[in-house]
């Protein structure tokens, strides 16, 4: 292990959450993260039905299942695999969220006949590249698939929550919930480091307007260009620092 993760090891150790969610047995300190976040927006209620976009290793699904109860539903998916919860109404699948053949199984899970769930949440972190701009643009890239499951799982009034990098995107992209949603929030919990550029975009009461195809492909084509513009430079002064040595 070197100098850099023993600190991080370290540091996780001394945190305050780390500490509470192994006392408590929640199986990650973004478990608290959520709990924050409800208490404050109200976007799962009990009885309900939660989509979790990028769910592993399960410590938002054990917080939404407590607040659902015996009588809601909780599906998470992730690339991982997640150990199974102790709950018949608590279920996870392995598997890439962005894939359209996923998403017809998390359909098959759905215990209703229209196949709508009440809320959607996504704490899924892209690839981190240690950049912040590349690291923004994937997490923008992210976002945008999890608003588009939205408006294709939700059903009309539901909530969607979502982890995002904050960015010079972002407003675009909270501009662009706002054409789904009728309220939109950007906030930070208490439980997420300060350091870090994450920030939690809630939004509540669907409309039901069915997602326009060119709000995607907009996306991915400025996140694909970014991407490769902002690696090629990054790439060429590493280059020139290392021609100076
Ligand atoms: C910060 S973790 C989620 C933590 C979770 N909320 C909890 O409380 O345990 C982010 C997760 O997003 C997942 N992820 C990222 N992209 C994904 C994708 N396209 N499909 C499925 N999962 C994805 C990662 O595998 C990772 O486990």
């Amino acid at each position: 292990m070197g100098r850099k993760d023993k600190r991080w090891v370290l540091q996780r150790k001394r945190d305050f959450y780390y500490k509470l969610a192994k006392k408590l047995k929640y199986r990650s300190r973004a478990s608290f993260k959520l709990m924050q976040l409800n208490e404050k927006f109200n976007v799962i209620k009990p009885g309900k039905i939660v989509l979790d976009l990028g769910c592993a290793p399960g410590g938002w699904m054990q917080v939404a299942r407590e607040i659902v109860g015996d009588k809601g539903f909780v599906i998470g998916i992730d690339l991982q695999p997640v150990k199974p919860f102790e709950y018949d109404n608590v279920v996870a699948i392995k598997g890439d969220f962005t894939l359209e053949e996923n998403l017809n199984k998390i359909r098959e899970l759905i215990p209703n006949d229209e196949k709508k769930v009440d809320v959607v949440i996504s704490d899924a972190s892209p690839n981190i590249s240690g950049y912040w701009d590349i690291d923004h643009a994937r997490s923008i890239d992210l976002v945008t698939t999890a608003l588009q499951i939205a408006t294709e799982m939700l059903k009309e009034r539901g909530n969607f929550v979502a982890k995002v990098f904050y960015g010079d995107m972002i407003d675009d992209y909270v501009n662009l919930v706002k054409k789904y949603f009728e309220k939109v929030y950007i906030t930070k919990p208490q439980a997420s480091r300060k350091e870090s550029a994450e920030v939690y975009v809630i939004a509540k009461r669907y409309t039901g307007k069915k997602w326009e195809e060119e709000d995607k492909i907009k996306r991915v084509k400025k996140v694909e260009n970014e991407d490769n513009e902002l690696l090629a430079k990054k790439i060429k002064e590493i280059r020139k620092l290392k021609s100076k040595k």
